[in-house]
């Protein structure tokens, strides 16, 4: 089985509104729901679970009933970091009957242009070599800032990545490394990616993302630049 474990449980501090990002509405849809249809629509993703903040699972659930977001299987609690929310996600979903082997694509709530064939590729890399990480190769000259100057790095830009998601692993592999973490006090980490790094996995394959899915609803401006790709879209669920 195929599950997409959805991140929806921050406060979105940085966006400064009244509610949470995840639930901002933009053109009368919520922005957890412009994710959710992207892997309601993949034929390869069997069910979705997604970790929501504390307080917002009733309105979630209110909301995938209204957008037809049938294959919403599970809604688990968030947790006071990105990690801790993950962890929660992936116990829940061994507690709900997933299987060890089963693949699950850990995607932030707020990145809502994913694509097809990113989701596709994440799954295709994660089956033939166990880890699938979606990101850009850097294009733009990549300095260091010390203090309030900038310095060169060592490493080459082509060697360099900036990370999207999903981040696919499959369900026992990235539930040892969670508890593994736990034990060792290894916290904080901000993505799975660099959980499994942290924790010595080096073999994790790149999946080529795009320059929508970099899109991560973070400040308002990344609102507007949201907003004037969806109306320049012909082709979405939407119309
Ligand atoms: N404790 C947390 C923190 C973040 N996330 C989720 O992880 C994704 C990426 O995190 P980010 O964009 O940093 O969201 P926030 O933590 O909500 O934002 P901020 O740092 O501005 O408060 C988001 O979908 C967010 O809801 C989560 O599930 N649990
Ligand atoms: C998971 C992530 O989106 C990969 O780029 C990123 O690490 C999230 O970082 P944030 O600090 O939680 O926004």
């Amino acid at each position: 089985m195929n599950v997409a474990l959805l991140t929806a449980g921050g406060t979105g501090n940085r966006m400064g509104q009244d509610i949470p990002k995840q639930f901002m509405a933009i053109d009368n849809i919520p922005v957890i729901i412009y994710t959710l249809q992207a892997f309601q629509t993949h034929q390869q993703i069997d069910a979705i679970a997604v970790v929501c903040l504390k307080g917002w699972e009733v309105a979630l659930q209110a909301y995938s009933n209204q957008f037809n977001i049938t294959k919403l299987r599970w809604i688990f609690e968030g947790g006071d970091s990105n990690q801790h929310s993950i962890r929660n996600g992936l116990e829940g979903l061994k507690q709900g009957g997933c299987a060890d082997s089963d693949i699950v694509l850990v995607h932030d709530g707020v990145r809502p242009l994913v694509s097809e064939r990113i989701i596709s590729e994440n799954i295709a890399k994660c089956k033939e070599f166990g880890y699938a990480v979606t990101g850009m190769i850097c294009k733009e000259a990549i300095m260091q800032k010390v203090d309030d100057t900038v310095k060169n790095i060592t490493i080459p830009r082509e060697e360099l990545v900036r990370t999207q998601t999903p981040h696919t692993y499959r369900l026992g592999d990235l539930i040892d490394a969670h508890r593994r973490a736990e034990r060792e006090h290894i916290e904080n980490t901000v993505a799975s990616c660099t959980l499994m790094g942290a924790l010595g996995i080096e073999d994790q394959h790149l999946v080529m993302g795009s320059e929508r899915n970099g899109l991560k609803l973070t400040q308002t401006e990344d609102i507007e630049l949201f907003k004037a790709l969806i109306h320049t879209e012909h082709d979405t669920w939407l119309k």
